[in-house]
C-alpha cells in the first residue's frame, strides 16, 4: 500500500516535470513541481463508478479548465517512434493500421522497462481489462443474446488477426517471448481502446498521462433530443468521442455563463496552447468525482471498448430479431431499428413496423406519414404493438434464465465468499447449471470441498468478474424487453379506448 502511494507520488511528480498541471493559472502552471495535481483535482478511489479516478479538491465551476497536458507529454506513435530502431522497423510494415502500430509502440516501450521515458506512467496502467476481446468461451456464452455473442466473437477474431499481422514486426524488433504472446497483444490493444484520446493529427489517438484517469459519464440530456446522434459517431471508439463532442458549433447548453460553459467538449487538443485541455462538464462539489464523457455508447459498446457498463445508460439500445420483410419495408438502416433503454421502439423501428403492417399496394400512399413518425391508423397501431409485444415475449422466453434468476445469481455472487456458498445459495436455481459450467471451464473440478480454492485462483477471479459483467449486461437487455412490452401494452390500451 505504502509502496503504491509512493509510486503514485513519483508518477505525479514526473507528470509535473513534463508540464502537466491542474492549476488554473496558465501563466504559472504549477506552484510546486512535487505534483501535477492538488489545485483542482486529486487521484481518488470511486468503487461504484470506475475505481481509480479524479476527484475535485475544491468546488469546480462548469466549464472551467481542470487539467492541461502539453503535447510533449502525450504518448503518440510520433513521440514513441523518435526511437530510430522502432521507426525503421515500423516503416517496413506499412500494411499495419495506425492503431496496430500504436499497440506495437506501447509493447515496445513496455519492453524497455525502467529505461523507457514513459516508465512512471506505464507502471500505473491497469494489469488486466474486461473488454469483450478478453472474454473466454464461458464468459461469452453467459451473455446469452446472439447479437452480443456475435459482437464478442468478432472482437476476439479481429484481435487475433491484428496480432498475427503485427507478429513479424514484433519479431523484427526482437520482442521477448512474453511480449509476443496474444495475451500481451490483447492487453496492449485494450489499453489503446480504453485509454486513448482523439488527436487531430493521428487517427490512432494518444495516451495521455493523468488525463486518462478520468472515468466515464454518459452524455446527458444535451444530446437526448437527437435520437440518431449515434449515426454521426457510429464507429465508436474513444477517438470518435471527442469528435462527437468536439463540435463547438453545437451549443445546446441552456446555461450561458461564459464561453466555456457552452462547450460540449469536456476534453480536446487545443492548437493555441499546444496542449490537451480538460474542462469541468458540470458544477462539482469538493470531493465529487470529476467525470469525462468519452462519447455516446450502448452498454454492449462500452463492454467492447472499455470493459464496463452503466446500470442506467441513457444511450443503451437493444436489437431484436426482425423478419426480413420488415427490413425491406423501408429504407432505414438495420442499425436504426432498435429499442431504446427505456423500452420505447426507435423512431425508425416504429416507422418500419407501421409500413410493414400496411398492405403492399397501400404503402406508397402512406409512406410520407410513416416517415414523418405518424401512426397510420388505429388498426395498424394495434397490429404492430401486438406484434412487438409478442416478439419481445418470445425473445425473453427463449433466453436460458429469467431476470429474477439473474438478479439472484448476482446477489449470491456478491454475498458469497467462496463458490461453495454460492452453490448452496443457488441450489434451487437454474443458474446452478451455469455455476457448473463455470467450474468446468476452470478446472473440471468435481470435488465440492475444493470450490473455495477456485476463488483464490487469479484467473478464476478474473473470469468471475467478466461473468458478472455478462450477467449484468443480459439483465439490462431483458429489462429493456420487459419495458418494451409495458410500452406496447400502454399503447394498446390507449388505442382501444
Ligand atoms: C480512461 S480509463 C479511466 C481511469 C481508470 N479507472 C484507471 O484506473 O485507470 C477508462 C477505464 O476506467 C473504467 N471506467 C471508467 N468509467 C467507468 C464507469 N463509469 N464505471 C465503471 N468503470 C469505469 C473502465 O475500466 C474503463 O476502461
Amino acid at each position: 500500500m505504502e509502496q503504491e502511494k509512493q509510486s503514485l507520488e513519483t508518477f505525479l511528480t514526473w507528470a509535473a516535470q513534463l508540464g502537466i498541471s491542474d492549476s488554473t493559472n496558465t501563466q504559472q502552471p504549477q506552484h510546486s513541481l512535487s505534483s501535477c495535481l492538488g489545485s483542482s483535482l486529486c487521484v481518488s478511489h470511486f468503487p461504484h463508478s470506475g475505481g481509480r479516478g479524479l476527484g475535485a479538491v475544491r468546488d469546480l465551476r462548469k466549464g472551467e479548465v481542470v487539467l492541461r497536458v502539453p503535447k510533449s507529454a502525450l504518448m503518440t506513435r510520433e513521440s514513441v517512434m523518435e526511437d530510430k530502431k522502432l521507426c525503421d522497423a515500423v516503416n517496413k510494415h506499412s500494411y499495419l493500421s495506425s492503431a496496430q502500430i500504436l499497440v506495437v509502440c506501447l509493447l515496445y516501450e513496455m519492453g524497455k522497462g525502467k529505461t523507457s521515458r514513459w516508465h512512471p506512467y506505464l507502471v500505473h496502467l491497469p494489469h488486466t481489462y474486461d473488454v469483450l476481446a478478453m472474454f473466454g468461451e464461458f464468459e461469452k456464452r453467459a451473455l446469452q443474446v446472439d447479437e452480443a455473442l456475435w459482437v464478442t466473437e468478432k472482437a476476439i477474431l479481429k484481435s487475433k488477426s491484428e496480432w498475427k499481422e503485427a507478429h513479424t514486426l514484433m519479431e523484427d524488433l526482437m520482442f521477448r517471448p512474453q511480449l509476443l504472446t496474444f495475451k500481451a497483444w490483447v492487453w496492449a490493444a485494450a489499453t489503446i481502446s480504453s485509454r486513448t484520446l482523439h488527436i487531430p493529427w493521428d487517427e490512432a489517438g494518444c495516451l495521455c498521462p493523468v488525463g486518462d484517469l478520468f472515468n466515464y459519464d454518459a452524455p446527458g440530456e444535451e444530446l437526448s433530443g437527437i435520437e440518431d446522434v449515434e449515426h454521426l459517431t457510429s464507429d465508436s471508439s474513444i477517438h470518435d468521442t471527442v469528435l462527437s463532442n468536439g463540435d463547438k458549433n453545437i451549443l445546446l447548453d441552456a446555461e450561458q455563463h461564459d464561453s466555456h460553459s457552452q462547450r460540449l467538449t469536456d476534453g480536446g487538443f487545443e492548437e493555441d496552447v499546444n496542449a490537451y485541455c480538460f474542462y469541468a462538464r458540470l458544477h462539482y462539489k469538493k470531493g465529487d468525482q470529476v467525470l469525462l464523457c468519452y462519447g455516446t455508447y450502448t452498454n454492449l459498446e462500452l463492454l467492447e471498448h472499455y470493459g464496463f457498463l452503466l446500470p442506467e445508460n441513457p444511450n443503451d439500445k437493444i436489437f431484436i430479431p426482425l423478419e426480413p420483410a420488415i427490413y425491406s419495408s423501408t429504407s432505414w438502416s438495420k442499425e436504426s431499428l432498435y429499442i431504446h433503454h427505456n423500452g420505447k421502439p426507435s423512431f425508425a423501428l416504429l416507422a418500419a413496423l407501421r409500413l410493414w403492417a400496411t398492405p403492399q399496394n397501400k404503402r406508397r400512399s402512406v409512406g410520407h406519414l410513416a416517415y414523418s413518425g405518424s401512426p397510420l391508423s388505429a388498426d395498424n397501431e394495434i397490429l404492430i404493438m401486438k406484434w412487438l409485444s409478442k416478439t419481445c415475449n418470445a425473445v425473453l422466453k427463449n433466453l436460458p434464465t429469467s431476470i429474477d434468476e439473474d438478479t439472484m445469481l448476482l446477489s449470491a455472487m456478491d454475498n458469497s465468499q467462496d463458490l461453495f456458498t454460492l452453490m448452496e445459495t443457488t441450489k434451487l436455481m437454474t443458474s446452478k447449471h451455469e455455476i457448473y459450467s463455470f467450474l468446468e471451464a476452470h478446472n473440471n473440478m468435481k470435488d465440492v470441498n475444493s470450490f473455495a480454492n477456485i476463488l483464490l485462483s487469479r484467473k478464476a477471479k478474473r473470469s468471475m468478474d467478466r461473468w458478472k459483467l455478462a450477467i449484468q449486461w443480459r439483465v439490462r437487455y431483458k429489462k429493456v424487453l420487459v419495458d418494451c412490452i409495458s410500452y406496447c401494452n400502454e399503447m394498446l390500451e390507449s388505442c382501444m379506448k
